[in-house]
Protein backbone atom coordinates (compact mmCIF):
# COMPACT_ATOMS: atom_id res chain seq x y z
CA UNK A 1 0.00 0.00 0.00
CA UNK A 2 1.31 3.63 -0.85
CA UNK A 3 2.25 5.99 2.26
CA UNK A 4 0.24 8.40 0.38
CA UNK A 5 -2.60 8.16 -2.00
CA UNK A 6 -4.62 11.22 -3.73
CA UNK A 7 -7.63 10.31 -5.67
CA UNK A 8 -9.31 12.90 -7.93
CA UNK A 9 -7.64 15.78 -5.65
CA UNK A 10 -8.58 19.23 -6.59
CA UNK A 11 -8.34 22.24 -4.59
CA UNK A 12 -9.81 25.66 -5.54
CA UNK A 13 -8.77 29.13 -3.64
CA UNK A 14 -11.53 31.51 -3.32
CA UNK A 15 -11.11 32.66 -7.02
CA UNK A 16 -8.55 30.28 -8.88
CA UNK A 17 -7.74 26.77 -9.06
CA UNK A 18 -4.88 25.54 -7.37
CA UNK A 19 -4.69 21.98 -8.43
CA UNK A 20 -6.96 20.18 -10.57
CA UNK A 21 -7.72 15.95 -10.14
CA UNK A 22 -4.24 14.78 -9.10
CA UNK A 23 -4.09 11.01 -9.03
CA UNK A 24 -1.01 9.69 -7.34
CA UNK A 25 0.35 7.29 -5.09
CA UNK A 26 4.07 8.25 -3.34
CA UNK A 27 5.45 4.99 -1.56
CA UNK A 28 7.81 5.44 2.28
CA UNK A 29 10.61 5.88 1.39
CA UNK A 30 11.06 7.58 -1.51
CA UNK A 31 12.83 10.83 -2.79
CA UNK A 32 10.39 12.68 -4.89
CA UNK A 33 10.79 15.66 -6.59
CA UNK A 34 7.98 18.29 -7.45
CA UNK A 35 8.33 20.61 -10.54
CA UNK A 36 6.67 23.05 -12.39
CA UNK A 37 6.23 26.58 -13.84
CA UNK A 38 5.42 29.33 -11.80
CA UNK A 39 1.34 28.70 -10.05
CA UNK A 40 1.46 25.34 -11.17
CA UNK A 41 -0.10 24.21 -7.35
CA UNK A 42 3.24 22.56 -6.32
CA UNK A 43 3.13 24.32 -2.93
CA UNK A 44 -0.47 23.99 -2.83
CA UNK A 45 0.04 20.24 -2.88
CA UNK A 46 2.69 20.70 0.03
CA UNK A 47 0.06 22.38 2.08
CA UNK A 48 -2.54 19.62 1.23
CA UNK A 49 -0.12 17.50 2.32
CA UNK A 50 0.69 18.48 4.93
CA UNK A 51 -2.66 18.97 6.50
CA UNK A 52 -2.65 22.90 6.72
CA UNK A 53 -5.53 22.71 4.35
CA UNK A 54 -8.50 19.80 3.25
CA UNK A 55 -8.84 19.35 -0.35
CA UNK A 56 -12.11 21.07 -2.03
CA UNK A 57 -12.36 17.62 -3.59
CA UNK A 58 -11.38 14.01 -3.86
CA UNK A 59 -9.52 12.31 -1.17
CA UNK A 60 -6.19 12.12 -0.05
CA UNK A 61 -5.18 9.28 2.27
CA UNK A 62 -2.18 9.29 4.31
CA UNK A 63 -0.37 5.29 6.00
CA UNK A 64 -4.48 3.73 5.43
CA UNK A 65 -5.96 7.27 6.90
CA UNK A 66 -8.12 9.81 5.15
CA UNK A 67 -7.45 12.89 5.51
CA UNK A 68 -10.58 14.55 5.81
CA UNK A 69 -11.80 18.44 7.10
CA UNK A 70 -13.55 16.72 10.13
CA UNK A 71 -9.80 14.85 10.37
CA UNK A 72 -8.11 17.71 10.14
CA UNK A 73 -10.34 19.96 12.76
CA UNK A 74 -9.33 17.97 15.50
CA UNK A 75 -6.83 18.78 17.40
CA UNK A 76 -5.37 15.29 18.17
CA UNK A 77 -5.32 14.14 14.92
CA UNK A 78 -4.35 17.18 12.82
CA UNK A 79 -0.92 16.94 15.72
CA UNK A 80 -0.85 13.24 15.03
CA UNK A 81 -0.91 13.90 11.25
CA UNK A 82 1.68 16.90 11.96
CA UNK A 83 4.04 14.32 13.55
CA UNK A 84 4.50 11.94 11.02
CA UNK A 85 4.67 14.48 7.76
CA UNK A 86 6.51 17.64 8.25
CA UNK A 87 7.10 20.96 6.15
CA UNK A 88 9.58 23.08 5.70
CA UNK A 89 7.99 26.57 4.68
CA UNK A 90 9.63 28.39 1.18
CA UNK A 91 9.58 31.83 3.61
CA UNK A 92 11.33 30.43 6.39
CA UNK A 93 10.65 33.82 8.16
CA UNK A 94 6.65 32.14 8.53
CA UNK A 95 8.65 29.47 10.29
CA UNK A 96 11.10 30.71 12.73
CA UNK A 97 9.21 32.72 15.65
CA UNK A 98 11.41 31.68 18.85
CA UNK A 99 13.97 34.15 20.08
CA UNK A 100 16.84 31.64 19.85
CA UNK A 101 17.81 28.93 17.70
CA UNK A 102 17.72 26.06 20.14
CA UNK A 103 14.47 27.38 21.78
CA UNK A 104 13.29 26.97 18.10
CA UNK A 105 14.29 23.62 17.44
CA UNK A 106 13.16 22.57 20.87
CA UNK A 107 9.44 24.07 20.27
CA UNK A 108 8.46 21.27 18.55
CA UNK A 109 9.48 18.29 20.84
CA UNK A 110 8.39 20.62 24.05
CA UNK A 111 5.15 20.71 22.60
CA UNK A 112 5.06 17.04 21.95
CA UNK A 113 5.19 16.76 25.65
CA UNK A 114 8.74 14.76 25.80
CA UNK A 115 11.15 15.33 28.76
CA UNK A 116 13.04 18.19 28.82
CA UNK A 117 16.34 15.62 28.62
CA UNK A 118 14.83 14.49 25.58
CA UNK A 119 14.23 17.42 24.04
CA UNK A 120 17.55 18.57 24.96
CA UNK A 121 19.59 15.43 22.95
CA UNK A 122 16.70 16.55 20.04
CA UNK A 123 18.44 19.59 19.78
CA UNK A 124 21.60 18.91 19.97
CA UNK A 125 21.03 16.23 16.96
CA UNK A 126 19.30 17.98 14.75
CA UNK A 127 21.80 21.06 15.42
CA UNK A 128 24.59 18.13 14.09
CA UNK A 129 22.61 16.93 10.97
CA UNK A 130 21.90 19.75 9.51
CA UNK A 131 25.44 21.12 10.16
CA UNK A 132 23.93 24.41 12.43
CA UNK A 133 25.81 23.57 15.96
CA UNK A 134 27.29 26.55 15.38
CA UNK A 135 24.21 28.51 15.25
CA UNK A 136 22.33 27.22 18.29
CA UNK A 137 22.84 30.12 20.41
CA UNK A 138 21.60 32.84 17.28
CA UNK A 139 18.56 34.56 17.40
CA UNK A 140 16.74 33.10 14.29
CA UNK A 141 15.61 35.89 12.46
CA UNK A 142 18.90 37.14 12.30
CA UNK A 143 20.48 34.47 10.00
CA UNK A 144 21.40 34.56 6.73
CA UNK A 145 18.90 32.88 3.94
CA UNK A 146 20.55 29.67 4.12
CA UNK A 147 21.00 29.57 7.76
CA UNK A 148 17.25 29.78 8.35
CA UNK A 149 16.48 26.77 5.78
CA UNK A 150 18.74 24.66 7.77
CA UNK A 151 17.16 26.01 11.40
CA UNK A 152 13.98 25.35 9.68
CA UNK A 153 14.88 21.76 8.13
CA UNK A 154 16.15 21.25 11.98
CA UNK A 155 13.21 22.15 13.63
CA UNK A 156 10.94 20.27 11.27
CA UNK A 157 13.60 17.22 11.95
CA UNK A 158 13.06 17.58 15.70
CA UNK A 159 10.05 16.10 15.92
CA UNK A 160 11.29 12.83 13.59
CA UNK A 161 8.24 13.02 11.03
CA UNK A 162 8.49 9.94 8.58
CA UNK A 163 8.34 12.23 5.67
CA UNK A 164 9.84 15.68 5.07
CA UNK A 165 7.90 18.24 2.65
CA UNK A 166 10.02 20.61 1.62
CA UNK A 167 9.23 23.91 -0.51
CA UNK A 168 12.00 25.09 -2.83
CA UNK A 169 14.75 24.47 -0.33
CA UNK A 170 17.36 25.30 -2.87
CA UNK A 171 16.28 29.18 -3.12
CA UNK A 172 18.50 31.72 -2.02
CA UNK A 173 21.16 29.34 -1.43
CA UNK A 174 24.76 29.57 -3.13
CA UNK A 175 25.95 26.46 -5.37
CA UNK A 176 27.86 24.66 -2.24
CA UNK A 177 24.92 25.08 -0.18
CA UNK A 178 22.29 23.64 -2.25
CA UNK A 179 24.95 20.58 -2.48
CA UNK A 180 25.03 20.19 0.86
CA UNK A 181 21.76 20.75 0.86
CA UNK A 182 21.16 17.98 -1.02
CA UNK A 183 23.56 15.83 0.19
CA UNK A 184 21.56 15.97 3.68
CA UNK A 185 18.10 14.75 1.92
CA UNK A 186 19.77 11.92 0.55
CA UNK A 187 21.36 10.96 3.97
CA UNK A 188 18.21 11.38 5.52
CA UNK A 189 16.24 9.56 2.75
CA UNK A 190 19.18 6.76 3.30
CA UNK A 191 17.72 6.63 7.15
CA UNK A 192 14.92 5.71 6.62
CA UNK A 193 12.71 8.94 5.26
CA UNK A 194 10.50 9.91 2.70
CA UNK A 195 11.61 13.08 1.00
CA UNK A 196 9.12 14.91 -1.74
CA UNK A 197 10.67 18.42 -2.73
CA UNK A 198 9.69 21.57 -4.51
CA UNK A 199 12.06 22.61 -6.86
CA UNK A 200 12.48 24.61 -10.09
CA UNK A 201 16.23 23.97 -10.07
CA UNK A 202 16.58 21.09 -12.93
CA UNK A 203 20.17 21.38 -13.10
CA UNK A 204 20.80 20.93 -9.09
CA UNK A 205 18.03 17.85 -8.74
CA UNK A 206 17.70 15.77 -12.05
CA UNK A 207 21.69 14.01 -10.34
CA UNK A 208 19.93 13.69 -7.16
CA UNK A 209 15.93 12.83 -7.11
CA UNK A 210 14.71 9.11 -8.40
CA UNK A 211 11.47 10.65 -9.27
CA UNK A 212 10.16 13.29 -10.44
CA UNK A 213 6.36 14.44 -10.75
CA UNK A 214 5.65 17.26 -12.99
CA UNK A 215 2.81 19.91 -12.96
CA UNK A 216 1.75 22.02 -15.98
CA UNK A 217 0.57 25.57 -16.27
CA UNK A 218 -3.25 23.91 -15.76
CA UNK A 219 -2.92 22.54 -12.11
CA UNK A 220 -2.59 18.97 -13.60
CA UNK A 221 0.18 16.43 -13.33
CA UNK A 222 1.40 16.36 -17.03
CA UNK A 223 4.35 13.58 -16.66
CA UNK A 224 5.57 11.09 -13.65
CA UNK A 225 8.85 9.78 -14.34
CA UNK A 226 11.78 8.29 -13.03
CA UNK A 227 15.00 9.82 -13.45
CA UNK A 228 16.21 6.52 -15.96
CA UNK A 229 12.92 7.69 -17.93
CA UNK A 230 13.67 11.65 -17.90
CA UNK A 231 16.59 10.49 -19.17
CA UNK A 232 14.84 9.35 -22.24
CA UNK A 233 12.95 12.25 -23.22
CA UNK A 234 14.99 15.03 -24.02
CA UNK A 235 12.08 17.64 -24.78
CA UNK A 236 11.04 17.20 -21.43
CA UNK A 237 14.32 17.82 -19.90
CA UNK A 238 14.81 20.69 -22.15
CA UNK A 239 11.28 22.27 -20.53
CA UNK A 240 12.43 21.56 -16.86
CA UNK A 241 15.75 23.19 -17.36
CA UNK A 242 13.52 26.48 -18.51
CA UNK A 243 11.79 26.52 -15.57
N1 LIG B 1 -3.46 32.17 -1.04
C1 LIG B 1 -3.84 32.10 -2.32
N2 LIG B 1 -4.98 32.70 -2.73
C2 LIG B 1 -5.39 32.63 -4.01
N3 LIG B 1 -4.74 31.97 -4.97
C3 LIG B 1 -3.59 31.35 -4.62
C4 LIG B 1 -3.07 31.39 -3.29
N4 LIG B 1 -1.91 30.68 -3.25
C5 LIG B 1 -1.71 30.22 -4.51
N5 LIG B 1 -2.71 30.62 -5.33
C6 LIG B 1 -2.85 30.29 -6.76
O1 LIG B 1 -2.92 28.88 -6.89
C7 LIG B 1 -2.16 28.43 -8.00
C8 LIG B 1 -1.08 27.45 -7.53
O2 LIG B 1 -0.14 28.17 -6.75
P1 LIG B 1 1.09 27.50 -6.01
O3 LIG B 1 1.68 28.52 -5.08
O4 LIG B 1 0.66 26.20 -5.42
O5 LIG B 1 2.09 27.22 -7.23
P2 LIG B 1 3.63 26.80 -7.25
O6 LIG B 1 3.76 25.76 -8.31
O7 LIG B 1 4.08 26.45 -5.88
O8 LIG B 1 4.31 28.15 -7.74
P3 LIG B 1 5.80 28.74 -7.47
O9 LIG B 1 6.74 27.90 -8.30
O10 LIG B 1 5.68 30.13 -8.01
O11 LIG B 1 6.06 28.68 -5.99
C9 LIG B 1 -1.61 29.69 -8.68
O12 LIG B 1 -2.49 30.04 -9.72
C10 LIG B 1 -1.65 30.72 -7.56
O13 LIG B 1 -1.81 32.02 -8.09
Amino acid sequence: MALIELTDLSYDYPNTCGLDQLNLQLNAGEFICLMGPNGSGKSTLLRILSGLEPATQGTYTFDGQVITTDYLADPQDRQRLHQQIGLVFQNTDVQLFNTSVADEIAFGPRQLGLSEAEVAQRVTDCLALTHSSDLRDRVPYQLSGGEKKRVALASVLALNPRVLLLDEPLNGLTIAAQQQMLTLLQTLQAAGKTIIMASHNFKQVQAVAPRFVIFNADHQIQADLTATELTAQPDQQAELLTL
